[in-house]
């Protein structure tokens, strides 16, 4: 099963087309990473996700079933960690208590007294690092099977990100959740996640499975006259080009293929691999218009 299914998934606000055509798969299981400059459609996707709102056309599923539907199941922080500023922390988790029934109180309380969150303080008093957390903690109690964060690590310190990154890990290790979550920070992503949902212009660009897309993909560094070489064989997701050498992304069909003769390769880290496919021109790459692996 797939934890979140997009079919020509499209959301317009007035003028603006916020997901174009989107058709995604994340599989259950996964951590996945969805990530995109500033308005790619990030939140529109994860709101549509939630059943915040309805998509102007196209489809998406969550656990196999409408948004909305599966509500119990899904735990959601949005960006803002928006949640009741005059409750304190414990009226929040009773309140979390009696809305749901699969509340997990252990859970829920564990997470805010390992923190240390001051549970007799009211929310919007809360420094904004420490709102994501309480906001993770109830969303961790509801013994979520999905998870669904909106750049969960914008406000925290990097002390705190790791912490959140931490636990977040653990309960998905004990309790088999699924995860897509937004973020613009790469490098804790390369640590968290293992599954790739790259967005722009509200579009799918690249998704798949980490290790599957590194291993496809490959940094060939060589003589600029000679991209012509390179290009017959491979398609360039990216280029560089400095005087007479050339620093190229492409995307391999086999794993370990060698480079044209005078190139030299290596292997692309995550974050070179985003940076590329968030700067290319999808409609020069050849094939599909994304591109998806397992
Ligand atoms: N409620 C709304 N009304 C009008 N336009 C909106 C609304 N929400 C989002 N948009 C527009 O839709 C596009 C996608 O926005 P969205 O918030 O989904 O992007 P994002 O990838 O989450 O961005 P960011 O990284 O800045 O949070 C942007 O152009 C944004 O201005």
């Amino acid at each position: 099963m797939n934890a979140v299914e997009a079919f020509r998934l499209t959301q317009r606000y007035g003028r603006t087309v916020a997901l174009d055509d989107c058709t995604l798969a994340v599989p259950a299981g996964r951590v996945a990473a969805l990530v995109g400059p500033n308005g790619a459609g990030k939140s529109t996707l994860l709101e549509l996700a939630i059943g915040l709102r309805r998509p102007t056309a196209g489809r998406i599923e969550v656990l196999g079933a409408q948004p909305g539907a599966r509500r119990d199941r899904v735990g959601f922080v949005d960006q803002h960690a928006a949640l009741y500023p005059a409750l304190t922390v414990a009226e929040l988790l009773r309140l979390a208590e009696h809305l749901n029934t699969r509340w997990d109180a252990a859970t829920a309380w564990g997470r805010i007294e390992a923190l240390d969150l001051p549970p007799r303080r009211r929310y919007g008093t809360l420094s904004g690092g420490q709102q994501a957390q309480v906001a993770l903690a109830l969303a961790l109690g509801k013994r979520p099977e999905l998870l669904l964060l909106d750049e969960p690590l914008a406000r925290l310190d990097p002390l705190a990100r790791h912490e959140f990154l931490a636990a977040l890990l653990t309960a998905v290790a004990e309790h088999e959740i699924s995860v897509l979550f937004s973020s613009h920070n790469l490098a804790e992503l390369e640590r968290a996640c293992d599954y790739l949902v790259v967005l722009r212009d509200g579009a799918v660009r690249l998704a798949g499975d980490v290790d599957d897309l590194l291993e496809h993909h490959q940094l060939l560094t060589g003589p600029t006259d000679r991209i012509g070489d390179v290009a017959a064989a491979h398609p360039i997701v990216s280029r560089v080009q400095a005087a007479a050498q050339a620093h190229l992304i492409v995307r391999t069909r086999e794993p370990q293929a060698g480079p044209p003769p005078g190139w030299q390769r290596r292997a692309v880290t995550l974050d070179e691999l985003v940076l590329a496919y968030l700067r290319s021109d999808a409609s020069a790459l050849p094939g599909p218009r994304q591109l998806v692996t397992r």
